[in-house]
């Protein structure tokens, strides 16, 4: 099976590439160039990527990309809470794999804090997130169970975050594997981005993918919510 062999709903755009190496650049070159047209509108870009293991080769690709990073604010659409020194952190691989040469002059703003539990961690990072300028790129991943961001099928909070209309921009979340507590910005927030990518590779994510397009349980399948205009789908087998 290939990405175009399934129906998308209108306003969902595939782009398919030969392999992950020329996925990680021709995303990498996109999302630059849409950063490049933010600063020259606004003065600024804000980027909002995702962890996980798959995107080191997009980092990689997107640091190298020449554009004036000063301008340009990073920030996760979800993170573990765990320090910035353990291995699962997402900031942790950001660091060593993004913020590196020119690209180490963006401003990147944590949403992990040493805060005495998990709940008063999101509350800490929602009152952050009240600062972060327009997002003009968002970067999702999507895990097999259908999660993105860290928005994980039977969590608690789920329901909330999902909300089309909530106010609150970063919700605790438990995740059915480990590291289990995690941050994750709200399906309301994640929506607003202008430019929004959902960059999967392998058969089995497109499984995922095929089997989230068949019905429109938000909570059953989280990544659904983003599955409407405009979203643009980078895969490669
Ligand atoms: O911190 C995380 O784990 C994520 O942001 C998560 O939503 C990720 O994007 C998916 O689990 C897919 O991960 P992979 O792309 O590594 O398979």
């Amino acid at each position: 099976m290939a990405i175009s062999d399934l129906k998308l709903p209108q306003g969902v755009t595939p782009h398919e590439y030969r392999t992950p190496v020329l996925l990680a650049e021709g995303l990498a070159n996109d999302v630059a160039e849409q950063l490049r047209t933010a600063i020259s509108a606004r003065g600024e870009a804000t980027l909002v990527v995702s962890g996980g293991r798959s995107p080191v080769a997009f980092f990689q690709n997107l640091a190298r990309q020449g554009l004036d990073w000063s301008k340009v604010t990073i920030t996760l659409a979800d993170e573990r809470w765990v320090p910035v020194e353990h291995a699962d952190s997402n900031a942790g691989l950001l660091k060593k794999y993004l913020l590196q040469g020119p690209a180490a002059k963006a401003r990147f703003l944590s949403l992990y804090s040493a805060a005495a539990n998990l709940d008063a961690a999101a509350e800490q990072a929602d009152r952050l997130l009240a600062e972060l300028p327009a997002i003009d790129v968002l970067v999702l991943g999507m895990g097999d169970d259908g999660h993105t961001a860290s928005l994980f099928p039977n969590s608690p909070n789920l329901a909330e975050a999902l909300k089309p209309d909530g106010t609150r921009r970063c919700w605790p979340m438990l995740a059915p594997s480990v590291p289990r507590q995690r941050l994750t910005m709200s399906r309301a927030l994640l929506a607003t981005a202008n430019y929004t990518v959902l960059s999967i590779a392998g058969d089995s994510k497109l499984n995922t993918l095929s089997e989230a397009l068949a019905s429109d349980d938000v909570a059953g399948m989280p990544i659904r919510a983003f599955l409407q205009p405009t979203l643009e789908i980078y895969w490669c087998p």
